[in-house]
């Protein structure tokens, strides 16, 4: 007999309609429909992909803040908090930039363990008043995402596998960017999609030619019923 490997999604740049922006619609029914868990494992915060899972119709396995935020259906870990990614905005406002999203910003309202900034706006102070703190900033293609070095993605998924039973050995995992570099080192079989930046693509085991939700569509395709 034969099942479907858990999987391990990012959201942006992997579930993206191939222009690169918004969920491709296509992507719901294989999902909800895969008969082993399905981790969702993004930079986003708290929210999003837990409203994903929901309106997709899937338990909630969730990494959030890539890493920071960690939700197994029945417990929540943080693994980081705000406070530190907070002075080093603050310092980065108080030079003269801003954050990038407006007065309301709803990228940053409900993330608990790091601040996102948007890519339009300087990233050099960010990185030197970051560094002055022991943050690092990463460029996900998406966002910059001031935060503490240890929280990952990768640890996420261990935490989430030893509360929830997943084989980590058997899983897959898509993603595309620098963020998703920690996913793929703890899991089974790793997959860039085309559009991925230079880590991503170094660090997966295979590296597709199709972009954004295609390439995931193609994963799903080749792994379903494969363990
Ligand atoms: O939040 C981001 O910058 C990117 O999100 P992702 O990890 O789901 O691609
Ligand atoms: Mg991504």
């Amino acid at each position: 007999m034969t099942a479907d490997p858990p999987l391990v999604l990012d959201i942006d740049g992997t579930l993206t309609r191939p222009d690169g922006w918004g969920i491709d619609p296509r992507v719901f029914d294989p999902i909800r429909d895969w008969e082993a868990p399905v981790v969702i494992a993004t930079g986003k915060a708290f929210p999003y992909p837990v409203a994903l899972c929901h309106f997709t119709g899937i338990p909630e396995l969730v990494v959030a803040e890539n890493g920071g935020v960690v939700y197994t259906g029945n417990d929540v870990f943080f693994t980081a908090d705000r406070e530190a990614a907070q002075a080093v905005t603050e310092e980065y406002r108080a030079a003269g930039y801003t954050l990038g999203w407006g007065e309301e910003d709803t990228v940053n309202r409900w993330r608990e363990t790091e601040i996102a900034v948007n890519l339009e706006q300087p990233i050099e102070p960010l990185r030197e008043i970051a560094a002055k703190h022991g943050l690092e900033v990463i460029d996900t293609g998406y966002a910059y995402h001031v935060k503490d070095t240890n929280p990952t993605k990768g640890d996420g998924l261990e935490t989430i596998a030893e509360h929830v039973s997943i084989d980590l050995e058997a899983a897959v995992a898509v993603g595309d960017s620098i963020n998703d570099v920690s996913s793929f080192d703890t899991v089974g079989r790793s997959f860039a999609v085309g559009n991925a930046d230079e880590m991503a693509t170094a660090a997966a085991d295979e590296v597709l030619e199709e972009i954004h939700a295609d390439g995931t569509l193609a994963v799903l395709e080749r792994v379903r019923g494969s363990v």
